[in-house]
């Protein structure tokens, strides 16, 4: 099953919205053949594992991190494939919490005689897969925020800095993060303030989709969220006090703009299920962290730890708004991390 979990990852950010899914074919204790789903609409990965194994797939055992699918979709059912080459046993990591699939594959397999074992290594493939169980449970985005701060808590100094609090390694990792958004999200104040790419260019993999948030659009003309249009788009969500001046200009440039009756993160979160997004990365300032924190549409919270000091009452914090009166009202991460990341730490955590 850690093979299993290893091959899936090859396809990070690329399965969309199909989950990642790695899976082996083990014969008299032997990797005979193995696969993952390389994106959706290609065969899953049980199948590219079968393939592998040919012949020697014949009595042999199937693992895989995902319950395989007993449904035709974009692709015919796994099930049907694991019979035809004659699989004895299956080990299956978690069940698809997909209606379409839901223990409709388990069952099938038994039903024909295969010997099946679910939940090996549970925990580990829920949070491969933790954006697709959570937006096919929730029909809403799983949302990550991630912010860089200082070891004194500031996320620029006093005149609005902020180039580097962290270092190269964890940049990359949240090059890494963007790759498997299906999009980022920020603020207009971002947007003047860091003139911000938003794209990934640290590591290997796609771009998300870029969105912006401005109530008034009172956003620079020249950003660089701007540029490159036809490969990789920005959606600019506004309110009716939106200047219809600056929304010509960027419809011009072929940025998308949506309207909407409320400008709020979870109204926005809507509209991006929709396309679908399963995923969404918080990269924004501190007044729309506080916005999203509070309407629920925050999952995930990574936080980078510089080890520098900034100082300064004017410096910028994560998280604005107007903040809770009391302690017992603070937002409590669960299942708590912390590990080193080149220079700097990185802290993170469920709000669930
Ligand atoms: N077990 C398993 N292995 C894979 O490699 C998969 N991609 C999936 N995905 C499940 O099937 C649904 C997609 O089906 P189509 O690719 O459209 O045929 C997806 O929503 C998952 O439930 N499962
Ligand atoms: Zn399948």
């Amino acid at each position: 099953m850690e093979r299993c979990l290893t091959l899936a990852e090859q396809a990070w950010g690329r399965t969309t919205p199909n989950p990642l899914v790695g899976a082996v074919v083990v014969q008299d204790g032997q990797a005979v053949g193995e696969g993952f789903h390389p994106k959706a609409g290609a065969p899953h990965a049980e199948v590219f594992a079968l393939r592998a194994a040919g012949d020697l797939a014949y009595g042999a055992t199937l693992y895989v991190n995902l319950e395989p699918c007993n449904h035709h979709g974009r692709t015919p059912p796994c099930t049907e494939a694991i019979l035809t080459a004659g699989i004895r046993r299956v080990v299956v990591g978690m069940v698809d919490p997909n209606p379409r699939v839901c223990g409709r594959g388990i069952e099938r397999l038994r039903t024909a005689g295969i010997d099946v074992s679910v939940g090996v290594l549970s925990a580990r493939c829920e949070q491969l897969n933790e954006a697709f169980v959570y937006f096919v449970r929730t029909g809403r985005p799983f949302g990550v925020l991630k912010y860089a701060m200082t070891l004194d808590g500031k996320t620029a100094t006093r005149t609005g800095h902020s180039f580097w609090i962290s270092g190269e390694a964890a940049r990359a990792r949240t090059h890494r993060l963007r790759a498997f958004a299906d999009a980022v999200i920020v603020g207009g104040n971002t947007v003047r303030l860091d003139d911000p790419q938003l794209t990934v260019r640290l590591v290997e993999g796609r771009n998300p989709l870029r969105v912006v948030l401005s109530r008034t659009l009172a956003l620079p003309a020249e950003a660089r969220l701007w540029l490159d249009q036809t490969t990789i788009p920005t959606v600019v969500f506004t309110g009716a006090q939106g200047d219809p001046q600056m929304r010509a200009n960027l419809e011009r440039l072929g940025v998308e703009v949506q309207v909407l009756d409320e400008l709020t993160p979870a109204a926005v979160l809507e509209k991006l299920a929709a396309r679908p997004c399963l995923s969404v990365l918080w990269e924004c300032g501190g007044t729309l962290t506080w916005s999203a924190l509070t309407d629920g549409s925050v999952q995930k919270v990574i936080c980078f730890v510089a080890p520098c000091l900034v100082g300064g009452t004017q410096a910028y914090t994560p998280i604005a708004g107007a903040g809770f009166e009391k302690m017992h009202e603070a937002l409590r991460l669960e299942q708590v991390r912390c590990e080193p990341i080149g220079e700097d730490w990185m802290v993170s955590g469920y709000l669930f």
